[in-house]
């Protein structure tokens, strides 16, 4: 009779501009591999310590135990026998040798969940995202809402004048633009709505 294979790893992949909902989506399916009794262990790299050294935590503070490393090998040292799910946040902060380690853990038959920016403040891709999306099995494109004019938003604006592709940041330093509000160069910040709709 036929089997269902069941050691068999894939990698996903979630990308899209910055608060498009990538790591409340990373976080999602880590909660759910967990109420399935999965082993699951999330990573994500040093340099981003925007709101916490370790923890995985969203611009909606939803937060997530992670190890910080430095290199993308470092999983490996880390890696536990028992662990069936690997979750990487910030995955564009890594070299391209990340590819190769999630090749290598989906071999060994782990679920691999990324997460990343597919581009940078330019609009240019992000390496190494291009080749995580031409390896992955599973692609997931997240939009934001344009600050400027409320559109559907693929780019991040940059509002520090930093010519840097690696400027770590969040709300003030960046803002979610669709195609036609981006600017390649860095701008002003979009002025804040002042309708009165959240006040207690
Ligand atoms: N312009 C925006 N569009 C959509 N969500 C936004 C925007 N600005 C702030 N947010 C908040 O960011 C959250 C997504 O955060 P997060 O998952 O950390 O995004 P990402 O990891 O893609 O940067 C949203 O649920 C919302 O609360
Ligand atoms: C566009 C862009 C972003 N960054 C940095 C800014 C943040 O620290 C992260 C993205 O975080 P998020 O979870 O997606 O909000 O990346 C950068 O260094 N360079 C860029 O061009
Ligand atoms: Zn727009």
């Amino acid at each position: 009779m036929y089997q269902i294979p069941k050691d068999i790893g894939w990698i996903e992949v979630i990308c899209g501009s910055m608060f498009s909902g990538k790591t409340e989506e990373l976080i999602r399916r880590v909660k759910r591999a967990v109420y399935g009794k999965q082993t699951v262990q999330v990573f994500k790299p040093k340099l981003d310590n925007r709101y916490d050294e370790t923890q995985v935590v969203s611009h909606s503070q939803l937060k997530l135990t992670s190890v910080a490393i430095e290199r993308a090998e470092e999983i490996f040292h880390h890696l536990s026998p028992r662990t069936q799910v690997v979750g990487i946040d910030e995955v564009q902060f890594f070299g391209s040798e990340v590819v190769a380690v999630c090749e290598a853990l989906a071999h060994r038959g782990l679920r691999v969940i990324v997460a990343g920016l597919d581009q940078d403040y330019q609009g240019r891709p992000f390496e190494p995202m291009p080749q995580l999306l031409a390896v992955a099995e599973y692609v997931t494109k997240q939009l934001a809402i344009c600050v400027v004019c409320g559109n559907p938003a693929h780019r991040s604006q940059r509002l520090v004048d930093r010519g840097e592709r690696v400027v770590v940041g969040a709300a003030g330093a960046y803002e979610a633009r669709c195609r036609k509000c981006h600017r390649a160069e860095p701008t002003e910040a979009t002025p804040p709505q002042t309708l009165d709709l959240f006040k207690d």
